[in-house]
């Protein structure tokens, strides 16, 4: 593998030391910054770094050399929860929305996620395959350089394994890291609105053994919801998955207070993800502990419901991420450059609050901070140029925009 010098970089942000894997509290508002710099990526890690005044004077042979001129460089954004691989989008429930109707009242009325299991199952694992593919793209543009993807369309034996099929082959096909979590258990099948025992039974007995055969899912998700899996259902759902060794993250809090919070803490869930309706007691079961909560500000803006609050999770010394959401339902939308800035303007983080939420934490939320989420010597060289700017508040400032310019994904410009 090649080479590659970034030169003149007008700053290089997010260094945290490489053993940093996991930001709460006060840390999350330290985002070490180093001006006038230069990057050396070899092999497709992050080699070396330095202020301009002390280029080194012997570079690698070959090496290619690009200058940011003047731009800052970030570590790419680490997108934790999104279920980008979906049959079709459902914009007619968009504007059911304008019109009036709650997320709840579509979903009743055979919209949402049943909308698109129904969808899903006609669809083949190519077509499912190229949708998922120009949605990443698009991602990977936006600056987007490690994704979580969910399964949860499927709801059938056959259905949740094409998506997971999928997902592997969006793992292998891509330059970025893929994580794939498990979710039948995102809402109850027709065929067993009245047999929800008979469902549970289903996931644990035919899809989670044959799953965890193939290697096909990192973790295991619920959506814990009122009307959706009980706190009950759930505990059995994240019993029966770690008999496989899968741990959760799972959907907690997102449409009223469930309990999912406190019974993902009770099986060691990496994240716990949405919190729109959290209370006090969610908060003090997170509080000081390494369970992430990860946010979600684009779905509360498209949905109109409730934003998190994120203010009284980072006082009460708890890891916050943010994420996309990606979906055809809550979130059509895969940017996560409009998420940083959601986290600002709607969740009230700090610009370096949102931007370590948006990259090391999000990385934790997908056991990859180890490589990936911060500029460290030997982590992966995934990486955006942007355009010069005022400061670094001005890439949330500037909500809606994109100020990238150069995407740099293991070393290699795209
Ligand atoms: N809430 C559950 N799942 C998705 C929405 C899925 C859909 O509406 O299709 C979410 O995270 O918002
Ligand atoms: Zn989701």
């Amino acid at each position: 593998m090649s080479s590659l010098l970034i030169t003149h970089i007008g700053t290089l942000i997010g260094l945290h030391p490489k053993e940093t894997l996991l930001l709460k509290g006060n840390e999350m508002a330290k985002l070490p910054q180093l001006q006038d710099a230069w990057l050396l990526c070899e092999e497709g890690l992050i080699q070396d770094y330095g202020k301009m005044d002390q280029l080194p004077q012997h570079l690698p042979n070959g090496v290619k050399t690009v200058s940011a001129s003047g731009g800052f460089v970030f570590p790419s954004w680490c997108d934790s929860h999104t279920h980008i691989v979906f049959a079709a989008p459902r914009e007619e429930e968009f504007v059911m929305k304008i019109a009036g109707k709650s997320y709840e009242e579509i979903a009743a009325a055979g919209g949402g996620i049943l909308n698109s299991a129904a969808k899903l199952q006609l669809a083949t694992e190519d077509e499912l395959f190229e949708s998922a593919s120009v949605r990443l793209n698009d991602m990977i543009r936006q600056g987007t350089g490690a994704v979580e993807i969910k399964s949860g369309y499927g709801l059938s034996v056959e259905s949740e394994l094409k998506m997971l099929r999928v997902i592997r082959r969006l793992k292998e096909s891509f330059p970025i890291p893929v994580k794939a979590s498990f979710l039948a258990a995102h809402a109850f099948p027709l065929a067993y609105k009245n047999d929800h025992a008979g469902y549970i039974s289903l996931i644990i007995d035919k899809m989670l053994p044959q799953i965890a055969a193939d290697g096909l899912a990192d973790y295991m998700d619920a959506f814990c919801e009122q009307g959706f899996f009980s706190v009950e259902e759930t505990d059995q759902l994240l019993n029966a998955a770690a008999k496989y060794g899968l741990r959760p993250k799972i959907h907690a809090n997102q449409l009223s207070v469930s309990g999912g919070v406190q019974v993902g803490i009770k099986h060691q869930a990496i994240s716990v993800d949405h919190l729109e309706a959290t209370d006090d007691a969610a908060i003090a079961a997170l509080a000081n502990g390494d369970t992430i909560a990860t946010l979600l500000p684009s779905c509360s803006f498209y949905l109109g419901i409730p934003f998190a609050n994120a203010r009284t999770l980072i006082q009460a010394n708890v890891p916050v991420a943010l994420a996309t959401d990606y979906n055809p339902g809550s979130t059509p939308s895969g940017n996560m450059n409009l998420v940083a800035s959601l986290g600002c303007i709607k969740l009230k983080m700090l610009p370096e609050e949102a931007i370590n939420a948006c990259s090391l934490n999000g990385a934790a939320a997908m056991q990859l901070a180890d490589q990936t989420g911060s500029i460290a010597k030997g982590k992966r060289a995934n990486l955006f140029i942007t355009r010069p700017m005022p400061s670094l508040a001005y890439l949330p400032y500037s909500f809606g925009q994109s100020q990238i310019e150069t995407i740099i994904l293991n070393g290699q410009i795209q």
